[in-house]
């Protein structure tokens, strides 16, 4: 009996979504490489290929982005909650409650599953920029459905229209955060599914694990610790002086890649251009010098810089406050996870794995009163 505590090498399914190659660091979806993608393609043309498996035409893209638009609005119902939850709340928790509540609201209508992916990828958004908005006593910013799913998103979130290059740096960094392949948090969602659940339960499960430091949150953390470090001098003793008290390097380290991310690489261009143009150049330096820091002392164990490294600079500079960076790769993110369960449901079977038993059996039940 052969326990595999992180299921690694275990294969739950076919997918013709994802494919990495996390020898030589590879990356497509759908067949196309991660860096054509990033270079040329869009969010929205990206989510197009991602559920329906091949590029659209121009008017199917045309189409696709209206109906994207469209569904931007939220329920009053969950305005309300934003504008009544507590102000310090991690942002994962409150786009984890709106999106169960749009379940509620949902009330099992009669569309398809991607009908349903569709409205919430375009709300998910306006969650976000609301609660980031109120919780800086700002007023809020309603969608604007002449706007690209990217610009609308930062013309929420910063009360003004976006320039090409933050439109350009975060439509990239979407692209990049879509999907990839059985992460812990798509098996989450698939595991909920699976179940025969509905779909904002399972979306409920995927953002509950996303949460955690080991998988979505290390973006947040990796700019925690930029800002610690504060001066690129004092990046050595710092990263010596974690790796000697048995701390990670957050955004390092991947369970399939054993080199460099192509995420992290794509990242690193746009990260550049966008702290100098923010003023924000010392933490990218101090970045830069960790990735040094880091490569010499992990690179011959294949711990590498991953796709969280360097997006929470990213992120930081198009104004995003760092607790929300988890936020921002939840609207990514959500295409795969809804195109996994829908993948998976065409041949559902309910995911139940073993645990083996190491407890004793056949104890005596001793009754309170006699217990010691
Ligand atoms: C979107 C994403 O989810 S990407 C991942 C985001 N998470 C992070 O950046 C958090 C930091 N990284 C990590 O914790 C890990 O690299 C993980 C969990 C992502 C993947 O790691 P795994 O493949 O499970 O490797 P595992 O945790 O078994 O580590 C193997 C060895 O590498 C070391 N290691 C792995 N990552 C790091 C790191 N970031 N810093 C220092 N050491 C590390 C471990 O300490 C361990 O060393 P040991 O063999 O001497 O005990
Ligand atoms: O694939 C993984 O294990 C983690 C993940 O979601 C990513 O890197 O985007």
């Amino acid at each position: 009996m052969e326990i595999n505590k992180g299921l690694e090498n275990v294969y739950v399914k076919e997918t013709s979504i994802t494919y990495i190659d996390g020898e030589l660091g590879r990356l497509y979806y759908r067949g196309y490489s991660i860096f054509d993608l990033a270079e040329l393609s869009s969010f929205e043309e990206t989510s197009y290929l991602i559920w329906y498996g091949k590029l659209p035409t121009q008017s199917q893209l045309d189409e696709f982005k209206k109906r994207l638009a469209e569904h931007r609005e939220l329920p009053a119902s969950i305005v309300d909650f934003l504008k009544k939850v507590r102000k310090d709340a991690n942002p994962m928790d409150v786009l984890r409650t709106a999106v169960s509540m749009m379940g509620i609201e949902d009330n099992n209508k009669s569309e398809s599953l991607l009908d349903k992916a569709i409205s919430i990828t375009a709300k998910i958004p306006t969650i976000i920029s609301y609660y980031h908005r109120l919780r800086k006593n700002l007023d809020l910013v309603e969608p604007r459905n002449d706007l690209s799913h990217a610009e609308n998103f930062l013309y929420m979130l910063n009360g003004n229209l976006p320039s090409e290059i933050e439109r350009k740096v975060l439509d990239v960094a979407l692209i990049l955060h879509m999907d990839h392949e059985m992460n812990a948090s798509t098996f989450a969602c698939l595991v909920v599914a699976s179940t025969l659940s509905d779909i904002y339960s399972a979306i409920v499960g995927g953002i509950s694990a996303l949460k955690g430091p080991l998988h979505g949150a290390a973006n947040s953390e990796a700019l925690k610790m930029f800002i610690e470090i504060g001066r690129v001098e004092n990046v050595e003793e710092y990263i010596l002086k974690r790796l000697e008290n048995k701390q990670r390097i957050m955004g390092f380290g991947h369970r399939i890649y054993k080199t460099y991310d192509p995420r992290a690489l794509i990242l690193k261009k746009y990260a550049k251009d966008i702290t100098r143009l923010k003023g924000l150049e010392e933490l990218y330096k101090i970045a830069e010098r960790v990735e040094q820091v880091g490569i010499k002392l992990l690179g011959s164990k294949g711990i590498y810089p991953n796709v969280d490294f360097y997006s929470g600079l990213v992120f930081y500079s198009l104004g995003f406050e760092p607790d929300f960076f988890p936020t921002v790769f939840t609207s990514a993110r959500v295409v795969g996870w809804t195109a996994q369960i829908m993948e998976y449901l065409q041949d559902n079977r309910l995911i139940r794995p073993k645990a083996k038993y190491v407890g004793e059996i056949g104890k005596t039940y001793v009754p309170i009163h006699n217990r010691s």
